[in-house]
């Protein structure tokens, strides 16, 4: 691919659009908003001159409800040789196509499992796919030619291509995605009329819980009535799980002993069901979760303090798998969690304490 031309510059047309930019093809910026398009320009990601023939691929990044109308116009102005779209929902706007009666050959429908509660182009980073899945929904008459091109698209921006049908994807998106964003909102909209003297005391737990309840209500406004029916199914059985938690804590509350019992197995059973679908969850790159053990190092709120730790775990030899942070509430300082492999976890700890750092046990 030489020549690609982006259609919607923010969050992840411009992320896109930087990966592409970094690998030598060659960016047409486009969005609705010229200042957009401007900003992702200065900020590397292309050119905002409009390409001047048909560029190899066109990559329409716009909100799910203005998909199906942009990728038209672009087919009818023969913008490009490949057309794809990277929403977050694919069957409805693939049906929309349909019925708009387009020669649907040369599109592709396709969604990266990657992004941010923060939107435009402020918020890109080239590297925003490396390592995560990315599908691809062909149709039966996609054009080998189109496909093609997707798949070095995902490799230009190290994603990992996995092929799906456009409502199995939806489905699995509704269970892994969507449903995930509302729980987040929910517990998040308890915090909003909450006592500050309870709100000042938010952990880490909640913010891993409530990072993505921070996302733009617009964007998902789209996503989750695109999506109606596969995410009410998930919620539904979540909704009988709220059901008989609270049945089984008002047992808790009672003083027969029975009842007490019966209270403690129901919520024991959630939390083991909990445990076993967390460690379903992919690991890093896509691999099989893996176990890893955590070093949390003491560090103070100053510049350079994480790269001196990661010099030294250099150093030492330890690759460092993750790394989180863990702001201590009113103070200038934090714990720095460093995941790593099992067997360095000793080896890294011995290390930083040698070089004076603080090691929570
Ligand atoms: N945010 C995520 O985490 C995420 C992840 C994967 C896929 N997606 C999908 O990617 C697409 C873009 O999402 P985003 O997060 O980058 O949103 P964003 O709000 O950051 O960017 C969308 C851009 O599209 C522009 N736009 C809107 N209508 C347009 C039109 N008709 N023509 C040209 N430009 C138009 C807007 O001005 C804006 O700059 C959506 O379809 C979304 O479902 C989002
Ligand atoms: O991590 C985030 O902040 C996301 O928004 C990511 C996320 C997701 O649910 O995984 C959200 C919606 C997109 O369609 C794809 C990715």
């Amino acid at each position: 691919m030489r020549t690609a031309l982006v259609i919607g510059t923010g969050l992840i047309g411009t992320s896109i659009a930087l990966a592409l930019s970094a690998r030598g093809v060659t960016v047409h910026l486009s969005d609705h908003d010229p200042g957009t398009a401007r900003t992702a320009a200065a900020l590397g990601a292309g050119t905002e001159a409009p390409p001047e023939g048909p560029v190899d691929l066109a990559v329409i990044a716009v909100p799910p409800a203005h998909v199906a109308a942009t990728v038209a116009r672009a087919v009818r102005g023969g913008l490009a040789r490949g057309y794809l779209d990277v929403a977050s929902v694919k069957g409805g706007p693939r049906r929309e196509l349909e019925a708009l009666g387009l020669d649907l050959d040369s599109y592709l429908g396709t969604h990266p499992m990657s992004g941010k509660e923060r939107s435009g182009p402020l918020a890109a980073t080239a590297d925003l796919f490396e390592g995560r899945p990315w599908v691809l929904t062909p149709g039966r008459g996609t054009d080998t030619e189109v496909l093609n091109l997707a798949l070095e698209l995902v490799s230009l921006c190290r994603g990992v291509p996995v092929v799906m049908d456009a409502d199995a994807h939806d489905r699995a998106v509704a269970l892994v995605s969507h449903t995930p964003q509302l729980m987040s909102s929910m517990v998040a909209a308890r915090l909003r009329d909450a006592e500050e003297s309870a709100v000042r005391l938010c952990g880490q737990g909640i913010r891993d819980v409530t990072r993505i309840a921070a996302s733009d209500p617009g964007m998902w406004i789209d996503i989750l009535t695109a999506n109606p029916g596969p995410i009410a199914d998930v919620l539904s059985g979540i909704a009988g799980d709220l059901q008989d938690t609270v049945q089984a804590l008002r047992a808790l509350e009672s003083s027969d002993e029975d009842k007490r019992q019966g209270g403690v197995r129901l919520v024991e059973d959630l939390l083991r069901r909990g445990n076993a679908g967390r460690s379903r969850v992919p690991g890093k790159h896509g691999a099989a979760p893996a176990a890893y053990e955590v070093v949390a190092v003491f560090v103070t709120d100053r510049p350079g303090e994480l790269a001196r730790i990661f010099a030294d775990a250099g150093e030492a030899g330890v690759n460092i798998e993750d790394v989180r942070i863990e702001h201590a509430t009113g103070q200038q300082a934090g714990l720095a969690e460093l995941t790593v492999e099992p067997s360095a976890a000793p080896l890294l700890s011995a290390a930083l304490r040698e070089r004076g750092w603080s090691i929570r046990q």
